[in-house]
């Protein structure tokens, strides 16, 4: 994205808070006063007080206006830094307001491509790192843009020649800065790069740590992140030399400017053409003119990274939902929760960073070096934002699957792992589209509803059931928040759920931690559950627990779970033998198609796949469960 669209874009994100923006330039107008009105005092105190030139100032005069103008700076300086935090502090909850909101928004296959750390990273790191650009510092940099300018308009004042001779500075100053920017600019783009794959494996292995605990993982957890740390000191220390460089440049340019005007202002004084304060007062505003550019270009590596965070937090909000709603969409207020798959066919999409054409290969824990054009450049660069490698690859998931769920039907998917079965529920509460035909919810094309309203007709309950921190009852009417403690104790007894809650010393109120953990396996499946009651959907999705309940819970749970299939069109990815022969259809999967279609006395009489299944694996699932009816 080019630089001016960039900021321009950016500057929204100021607009609500443009009265603190205001203000702070407002007041950094005043603070001009001070580096502005002293050398030109200063002149006075020398030449007409200390002097004695006979002009009428007095000592008592220059000291009370002096005084004034520091207090008066002091004063401003507080106000400002306070309006400067408020400002900044306030835009950044808006950014990461808005981001939270668009990325909400997003369909499942960008969850499947992106890491959270690294959606974290953008989320707190890059938004932190774009506020910077609202900084006192970076506004200063406008006015001393336009210090540079009335310093020199004093210094010309004062002696023109001279004057001149101070400015020699500016060409050199252009064309280095205009050169190393771009660099610092590709640097600066790595290093936020690298901290994303840091905060992507960060977060992944923090939130898997008995995984790396039981496996002794701790020590090449330690290498890889010493690896990527390297990577990204390598790259934080490359834009720092830039800037560095640059600040170098800038300020021994102008150590030899002030040495020049040194060795020919003092000649003049000596001569008799220019005033002791006159040359005094020209070296405070070439202070003012150099020291501005030096600032600049130590500030600069804070500019240049405010800019790619700021690039980076466009690139997440200019991310489309795949996924979205209808223009005009249908109401659903009542749902009749008939279902029919229409020759729906399905690929994931995989976006991989293209392999690196060289030994190494690619490795996911560092960023790929991006180097910047070996050019001069007279005009700054338009530096796009170079894009990442990727090659996209296509999976095949679900191949022409059609079928249709009457209102209140129980259909089990089953199948061998990888078939295809946790794909085609996804489909439903569209957490993907199909690519190729048509899902129909009450005969109409599923894509034509609301998506909110739609959802709000079907629940989840899957195997590894999330739970938020917060309290038990927050957790229950998270569907629905308005719902009265009287309907969360009902739906929480249905789940089986009632006993166990009031058996704790806060009974509803009883916090839960991160996920949930303080809950067993079977616990927090009878929550989910009463969560899904409480919404009381026409829908059910289910993926049966398998092995992570005992036997008793599981009894528990299957008689909470047939409460709460009752009267709801129910999709279960089944796991026990009994759901299996109850269900009114039976989807068998294979390699992305359904092969075998039917209640459980049909497919057994086809001699297939289900009955192969059924031989080898669904006798195995729970063996209490066999059916009653001879197989043979
Ligand atoms: N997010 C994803 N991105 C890419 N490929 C995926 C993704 N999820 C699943 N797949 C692939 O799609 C195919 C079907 O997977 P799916 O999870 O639907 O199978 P399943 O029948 O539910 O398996 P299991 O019983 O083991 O859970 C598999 O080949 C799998 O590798």
């Amino acid at each position: 994205m080019k630089r001016k669209k960039l900021i321009r874009r950016y500057l929204q994100f100021v607009k609500p808070y443009r009265h603190y923006l205001f203000a702070v330039i407002g007041l950094g107008l005043l603070q001009f006063v001070v580096p502005l009105a002293t050398p030109w005092l200063t002149k006075i105190l020398i030449d007409d007080v200390l002097g004695q030139n006979g002009s009428g100032w007095t000592l008592k005069r220059v000291l009370v206006i002096f005084g004034s103008i520091y207090a008066m700076s002091v004063v401003v300086t507080f106000i400002r830094n306070h309006l400067t935090a408020r400002l900044g502090s306030r835009m950044v909850a808006g950014i990461r307001r808005q981001l939270y909101e668009h990325i909400q928004k997003l369909s499942q296959r960008f969850y499947d491509n992106q890491q959270v750390g690294g959606i974290l990273s953008r989320v707190i790191n890059d938004v932190n790192g774009a506020q910077n650009l609202v900084g006192t510092t970076v506004i200063n940099i406008v006015f001393d843009m336009m210090m540079i300018v009335f310093a020199a308009v004093f210094m010309f004042s004062l002696n023109w020649k001279l004057a001149l001779l101070s400015l020699w500075i500016l060409p050199i100053y252009y064309l280095t800065f205009t050169n190393l920017n771009i660099r610092i600019r590709y640097a600066s783009r790595a290093v936020q790069r690298q901290m994303e794959r840091i905060s992507g494996v960060l977060v992944e292995r923090i939130s898997a740590m008995k995984i790396v605990q039981s496996f002794n993982g701790e020590k090449s957890e330690l290498d890889r992140f010493d690896k990527q740390a390297k990577r990204h000191i390598h790259h934080s220390l490359a834009a720092q030399l830039l800037s560095n460089t640059l600040g170098r440049i800038s300020e021994f340019v102008g150590y030899s400017g002030t040495l020049i005007t040194w060795a020919i202002g003092g000649t003049l004084v000596l001569n008799g053409h220019l005033t002791i304060g006159a040359l005094v007062a020209f070296h405070a505003y070439l202070g003012q003119l150099y020291g501005p550019i030096q600032r600049f270009a130590d500030v600069n590596v804070t500019i240049q990274n405010a800019l790619t965070n700021i690039e980076r937090i466009f690139e997440l909000l200019d991310t489309a939902p795949e996924v979205k709603n209808a223009d005009n969409p249908l109401p659903l207020n009542a749902c009749g929760g008939d279902i029919r798959f229409k020759n729906v066919s399905f690929s994931y999409e995989t976006e991989l960073p293209v392999p690196r054409n060289d030994n190494i290969g690619y490795d996911p824990d560092l960023v790929e070096r991006q180097k910047p054009p070996k050019a001069f450049y007279w005009l700054p660069p338009k530096t796009k934002s170079p894009p990442l490698p990727t090659v996209v690859e296509k999976r095949r998931a679900l191949k022409n699957i059609s079928f249709h769920a009457k209102p209140g039907q129980v259909v089990a998917l089953v199948g061998p792992s990888g078939s295809g079965k946790s794909t085609l529920i996804n489909f439903i509460p569209r957490f993907y589209d199909a690519d190729r035909g048509t899902l129909y919810l009450d005969g109409k094309n599923i894509q034509e509803y609301d998506i909110h309203e739609l959802r709000k007709q079907i629940a989840v309950v899957l195997q590894d059931n999330i739970l938020f921190s917060g309290t038990v009852f927050d957790n229950i009417v998270y569907g629905r928040p308005e719902a009265t403690m009287e309907e969360v104790v009902r739906a929480a007894i249905a789940a089986n759920a009632h006993d166990f809650i009031v058996k704790w010393e806060k009974g509803y109120e009883t916090v839960l931690g991160e996920r949930g953990l303080r809950l067993s396996g079977g616990q927090k499946q009878r929550l989910a559950i009463a969560r899904a009651l409480l919404k009381d959907p026409k829908i059910l999705i289910l993926d049966e627990a398998t092995s992570a309940l005992d036997a008793e819970s599981e009894a528990i749970v299957t008689e909470a779970l047939d409460n709460l299939m009752q009267n709801r069109t129910t999709f279960v990815i089944a796991h026990r033998l009994a759901t299996v022969v109850r269900a009114d259809l039976i989807l068998v999967m294979d390699n992305g198609r359904i092969v075998e279609w039917g209640t459980h006395e049909q497919l057994l009489l086809q001699e297939g796949l289900y009955r192969e299944l059924y031989e080898k694996q669904l006798q195995a699932m729970r063996p209490e469960d066999l059916p009653i009816r001879s197989i043979s």
